[in-house]
């Protein structure tokens, strides 16, 4: 069965095409519309569709999928075994909850810190016997640039480029962005260590668009064997609804 998924960010649109479990196509878009769909419908001979948007919603990209092909609308209802006591279900973001489900395939009887550096920065945790009690919520790395510009009189807007190490704070473009970075540097460690402390052998997730920061800040530290980075883990999660389903 090929199964088409889709995540609709709030900066960007990603999509993949399974065969099953196995991934056949996945892109990143600025946005998506129904010619792109239906282009991917027809070139995959798409089965299914199944679709998380925590943007604006788009009921014209639902009302297409329904229309050709067999659409899955997906919810926290959609569960695998997960017991969820975030006491504002409704309100869970749909990506963390595919994220969620995806490591609970991957990982089962395994603790899972899930972290995604996109548009925001959120933190979920997955205990070892797939108790989800919630997590946090944090700006996102371009995000504290823009706010800083956003706020204030004299500072100016800054575009983060990926590639910057973090420098020492001697001017005001240098201590700005020593600030964001170190702070997310000093924020991620925080939290993995209040984990890492109750349990020295969980599983860190790592994804979203500035994964490798992460990936960069701690490559060396002690729990480096144990960061795992996933550019997919939304997508997989959408899949797994339909392989836990159908399949
Ligand atoms: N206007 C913007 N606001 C926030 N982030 C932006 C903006 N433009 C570009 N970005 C970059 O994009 C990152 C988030 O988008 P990206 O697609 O890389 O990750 P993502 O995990 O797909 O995010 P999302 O799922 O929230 O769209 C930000 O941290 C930042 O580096
Ligand atoms: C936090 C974001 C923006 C991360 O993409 C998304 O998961 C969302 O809109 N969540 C809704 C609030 C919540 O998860 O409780
Ligand atoms: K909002």
């Amino acid at each position: 069965m090929r199964n088409l998924t889709i995540d609709i960010g709030n900066t960007n649109s990603k999509v993949a095409v399974f065969e099953d479990r196995e991934m056949r196509f996945h892109e990143v878009f600025p946005s998506i519309d129904e010619a792109l769909l239906k282009s991917l419908i027809t070139e995959y001979d798409v089965d299914c569709a199944i679709l998380s948007n925590v943007n604006h919603a788009q009921d014209g990209l639902v009302t297409f999928l329904q229309a050709n092909t067999r659409y899955i609308p997906f919810s926290v209802e959609k569960n695998t075994g997960i017991q969820n006591n975030y006491k504002s279900a409704g309100t869970l973001g749909l990506d963390r909850w595919a994220k969620l489900l995806a490591v609970h395939r991957l990982y089962a009887n395994t603790a899972c810190l899930i972290i995604d550096l996109g548009t925001c920065i959120t933190y979920d945790y997955l205990s070892a016997d797939a108790r989800y009690d919630g997590g946090s919520i944090s700006l996102g790395i371009q995000m504290r640039f823009n706010a800083l510009a956003h706020y204030t009189g004299n500072l100016p807007h800054l575009k983060w480029d990926r590639n910057t190490e973090i420098p020492a704070g001697t001017d005001t473009q240098t201590a700005i962005i020593s600030g964001v970075l170190q702070g997310v540097a000093s924020e991620l460690e925080g939290f993995i260590n209040q984990k890492y402390k109750e349990n020295d052998t969980l599983k860190i997730m790592v994804t979203g668009g500035d994964a490798r920061f992460l990936l960069e800040q701690f490559k060396n530290s002690i729990f480096a064997p144990q960061i795992i980075h996933d550019p997919y883990l939304v997508l997989k999660g959408l899949n797994e609804v339909i392989a836990f389903e159908y399949v």
